[in-house]
């Protein structure tokens, strides 16, 4: 049987709504739970195979978008959230009862400083943007995912229509070299 890549991801893609205008995050304590309030959609909606993002069990990927920080609010039991690695750029807030992550925001100077990093299927809103390709692929071997099985995890990401990369997508990575030459004094 095919591996779960993510339950967003194993029956086929929702498009989302680009009229969308936001909604709650719930963590998944069932009681007390920690909401977090979205004030619009999300942006760079991806699934991501790397160690560090949050993923649901049994799923290889996580899927994880982007939002500006001003428009997420925490909005109850803030006291429950902690963050799994303080030395990570991406500070995951983390629930410590159900181990679900909020959001992961960066502090440091960053090129995605002011961005905050968010798993939409936290909520029971529909309209968000729906993944928009695949990043750190191969970073689920460092977890344990055989090599031979790459192909085919591949295949089908590329099957959902969401193209594969092992590092983030072309835009986000000129995104980035773009933050690190201004800052080199490199480009104006
Ligand atoms: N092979 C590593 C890759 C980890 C990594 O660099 N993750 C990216 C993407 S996370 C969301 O797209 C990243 O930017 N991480 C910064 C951080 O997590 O602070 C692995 O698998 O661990
Ligand atoms: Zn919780
Ligand atoms: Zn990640």
């Amino acid at each position: 049987m095919a591996p779960s890549l993510h339950p967003l991801l194993d029956n086929g893609i929702t498009k989302g709504d680009p009229n969308f205008a936001g909604g709650t995050l719930t963590c998944h304590c069932a009681s007390d739970p920690v909401t977090v309030a979205l004030a619009g959609n999300v942006l760079h909606n991806h699934a991501c195979g790397c160690s560090k993002c949050w993923k649901p069990a049994g799923a290889l990927f996580s899927v994880v978008a982007v939002i500006p920080r001003s428009q997420l609010t925490v909005t109850s039991h803030p006291e429950k959230l902690y963050v799994t690695d303080p030395s990570a750029a991406i500070l995951r807030h983390t629930c410590k009862d159900c181990g679900v992550c909020l959001y992961g925001r960066i502090e440091k100077e960053h090129p995605f400083h002011g961005l905050d990093f968010v798993h939409v299927e936290l909520s029971d809103d529909k309209g968000w943007q729906e993944p928009q390709f695949a990043a750190f692929v191969s970073s689920i071997i460092e977890q344990g995912f055989d090599p031979a099985g790459m192909d085919e995890v591949r295949g089908t990401l590329k099957g959902l229509g969401l193209e594969t990369y092992d590092a983030l997508s072309p835009p986000l990575m000129d995104a980035i070299a773009t933050w690190t030459a201004k800052r080199a004094g490199k480009l104006q």
